[in-house]
This record gives C-alpha cells, sequence and structure tokens, in this order.
C-alpha cells in the first residue's frame, strides 16, 4: 500500500499523463442520469480522461444504450447467472481488468462488492450516494430522509471500502427539503446535484487533487473533513463552467 492508502502508485502516475490517456470504467445497473452526466462532460473534453467501458450488471439497464450511443464499449455482465457474489466479482474484476482503469466509478451500481474486489480497486473506486452521510446509509434513502421530517438532504461522493456507503467523503451537495416535498420531488432533487458534483469529483481524482489517504479523503493534500467537501449549486457550476471556458 503506498503513502497515500492507494492500492499502487498508481493514481500517482497516471494524474501526471494527458488527460486523454486517463482510463474510466463506469459500473452501472440502470437508468445511467450520472453516466450520462459524465459522457457529457467528456464530450466537452472536461471529465479529466476517457470513459474506455460501461459494465451493467442488469442487462436491460439504459445506461447500456447511453454508452453504445456514445461510442463506448457497453459490457452486460449479469449478476445472476453467477452462483454467488464472490464468483460474480471475479469475473467482474476480469472485464475490469481489460480495459485497464486508472479510475472505477460506480454510478446507481446497485450491488454490494465483496473484500476482494474493494482491495483490488481500493483508493481509485469512487461511488455517489444518495444522501448526505454518514446519514442514511444503504438504500431508500429518499423515503428515510422524509419520513425523519429532514430540512436538509443530499449528495455524497465517497471512496469504496469494504463498509457499505461506510468509505470516506470526498464532496457532497445538500438540497432544501420542501413542506411538500415527495419521494419523486426529492430524488429529482438530489439527482440534479449529483449530476453537477460527479463529473467534479472525477476530474478531480483523475487530476490527483482528491485522493483516498491514509486517515480519510484528501483534497490537493489538504485531509478532508468526514463529511468531506461541500460544493454549493454555484460552486458546482462554476467549476464547470470555468472548464467550459478553456
Ligand atoms: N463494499 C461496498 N460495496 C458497495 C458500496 C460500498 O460502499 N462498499 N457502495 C454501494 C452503492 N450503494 C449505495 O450507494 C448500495 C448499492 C446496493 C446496496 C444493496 O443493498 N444491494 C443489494 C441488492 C439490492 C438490489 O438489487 O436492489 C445486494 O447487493 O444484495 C446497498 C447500497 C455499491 N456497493
Ligand atoms: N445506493 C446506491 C444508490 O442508490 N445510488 C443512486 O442510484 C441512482 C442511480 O441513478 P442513475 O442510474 O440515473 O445514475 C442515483 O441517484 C444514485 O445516487
Amino acid at each position: 500500500m503506498s503513502e497515500n492508502g492507494y492500492a499502487s502508485d498508481t493514481l500517482n502516475d497516471f494524474a501526471a499523463e494527458p488527460a486523454e490517456e486517463r482510463r474510466v470504467v463506469v459500473l452501472i445497473s440502470g437508468n445511467g442520469s450520472n453516466l450520462q452526466a459524465l459522457i457529457d462532460e467528456q464530450s466537452h473534453d472536461r471529465l479529466g480522461g476517457r470513459i474506455v467501458a460501461v459494465i451493467a450488471n442488469q442487462a436491460d439497464a439504459y445506461g447500456l444504450q447511453r454508452a453504445r450511443e456514445a461510442g463506448i464499449d457497453a459490457v452486460a455482465l449479469p449478476h445472476r447467472e453467477y452462483e454467488s457474489r464472490e464468483a460474480y466479482d471475479g469475473a467482474l474484476i476480469k472485464v475490469i481488468e481489460r480495459h485497464e482503469p486508472d479510475l472505477v466509478v460506480l454510478a446507481g451500481f446497485m450491488r454490494i462488492l465483496t473484500p476482494r474486489f474493494v482491495q483490488r480497486f481500493l483508493g481509485r473506486l469512487i461511488n455517489i450516494h444518495p444522501s448526505l452521510l454518514p446519514a442514511y446509509q444503504g438504500l431508500h434513502t429518499h423515503a428515510r430522509a422524509l419520513a425523519d421530517g429532514v430540512a436538509e438532504h443530499g449528495c455524497s461522493v465517497h471512496f469504496v471500502t469494504e463498509e457499505l456507503d461506510g468509505g470516506p467523503v470526498a464532496l457532497q451537495a445538500a438540497v432544501a427539503v420542501a413542506p411538500d416535498e415527495t419521494e419523486d420531488s426529492l430524488k429529482e432533487k438530489v439527482q440534479a446535484r449529483e449530476h453537477l458534483i460527479y463529473p467534479i469529483a472525477v476530474k478531480w481524482c483523475l487530476e490527483g487533487r482528491l485522493r483516498f489517504g491514509e486517515g480519510g479523503a484528501r483534497f490537493d493534500g489538504t485531509p478532508l473533513p468526514p463529511t468531506g467537501l461541500r460544493l454549493s449549486h454555484a460552486d458546482a457550476a462554476e467549476e464547470l463552467d470555468e472548464d467550459a471556458e478553456e
């Protein structure tokens, strides 16, 4: 394990490489709206790397169609065809390794990953979660937040560890919960923020600005608090617009 917590120095190495040589593999299970946000940023050369493959554990995941339309290798690897979680993850590792990624991005990937998988990509494996972690780890986050009557909800980008949704948080974005909020309206609000912060998180990981450090996540070498960097809508839009001006 290198000093910055990576399983290898890979991220240190490729962060110095030209953006177009940095390789990203995205794992999905369904619609792929976060994948689409990444594809859109890539199309403007603002992702800091290139999505070389999209892999879905559901053959009917619409995100596979999004990948094909973007000319990206789209792989269906249905988990139901494997006898165990370990067998599936072993096959998934082999498919991912064929694409030699520098970063593995979970974008609505709805499978709990085994310790073997996590250790293989530790430090260069991130996820977008629909809550302000550490609140509401797991599933059905919007319904749970509404049931609790919270005033604020949101999304988190975190490095993936063996602990489900317990890895170091890198970025967060918050939304206000309206009195008449429904699960659908809250999901829509949160996903709009996801589509802003995830491309930024991927870019900053590929550039080596966001790292999985010994004590947690680091941004430009500075340890981040347990809730990561809080990005306002304006901050995120400015970061993307700034790139747009380049
Ligand atoms: N070891 C880890 N695996 C995964 C993590 C993680 O942090 N560590 N993040 C999740 C993403 N996720 C929430 O953000 C999540 C995905 C899936 C589940 C879950 O309970 N999955 C069930 C199946 C549910 C279904 O098919 O609808 C399962 O795998 O049995 C919880 C949280 C990705 N993996
Ligand atoms: N626990 C994992 C989880 O719930 N992830 C959530 O699934 C959605 C996928 O949407 P998408 O397929 O349109 O990107 C996203 O909102 C993401 O936060």
